[in-house]
């Protein structure tokens, strides 16, 4: 019987408690797979120190689970960050922010000695920029921001209605051909206004685990 994206999602989220030491502090990201790692999480929450939320709504579920949320100001080591993606490549290059939460998940992966990325297998692609790129701007900025990436290339839309926990807007960028995401990664943050693009090449993850038909698969690259 053909796996739901739900049932690959939950086995990946499962796989990263391999990850997960006792006495670790655990990063852990947002939305539907970082979910289903809060509920496995939660099956061993007495082996760990406690977790830092990449969001509003992940601090939430996990406190609802009755696992201790830190303030990352209080913590100097995340052993492991957990989070979901909405494109990845096999070189480990991600796009992220679907759920408006990028800058706080970049701010948790940079931190963290060790990313792991936990996606279903419709994520996996050659080329980045199928899914719009999320880029979160500072409110004033927006049409000037939207301006520029029309320059590039790109074809923004507002996501008009939402606002991130750190009050900002967000841009979804179309049509963007991201063959060199460390270098656009850059070149998108020297825009004035711009606080975080949602392409993490620069830091990307360290293990990808994607959950398949045939169970779920690691893939990792050698960066030395
Ligand atoms: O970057 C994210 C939120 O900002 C999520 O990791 C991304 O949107 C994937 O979400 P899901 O696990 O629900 O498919």
């Amino acid at each position: 019987m053909l796996l739901t994206q739900d049932e690959k999602k939950q086995a990946v989220a499962k796989a990263a408690l391999d990850y997960v030491e006792s006495g670790m502090v655990v990063g852990v990201g947002t939305g539907s797979t970082a979910n289903y790692f809060v509920d496995a999480l939660a099956g061993i929450k007495h082996r760990i120190d406690g977790a830092v939320a990449s969001s509003v709504a992940t601090a939430n579920r996990l406190k609802e689970r009755g696992i201790a949320v830190l303030d990352i100001h209080a913590v100097d080591d995340i052993g492991v960050y957990v989070d979901g993606a909405d494109e990845a490549t096999r070189h480990l290059h991600l796009i992220k922010g679907g759920g408006g939460a990028l800058t706080r998940e970049k701010i948790v992966a940079a931190v963290s000695r060790q990313f792991i990325c936990v996606i279903d297998d419709s994520k996996l692609v050659d080329v980045l920029g199928q899914f719009p790129l999320p880029i979160e701007v500072i409110p004033m900025a927006r049409s000037y921001v939207a301006r520029e990436l029309v320059k590039l290339g790109g074809n923004p839309f507002w996501r008009e209605g939402f606002v991130t926990d750190n009050g900002n807007m967000i841009l979804d960028v179309h049509h963007l051909n991201i063959l060199n995401p460390c270098e656009l990664e850059t070149q998108l943050n020297q825009i004035t206004g711009v606080v975080t693009n949602g392409l993490f090449a620069h830091r990307p993850a360290d293990v990808l685990l994607m959950g398949t038909e045939n169970g779920v698969e690691k893939l990792t690259v050698s960066r030395k």
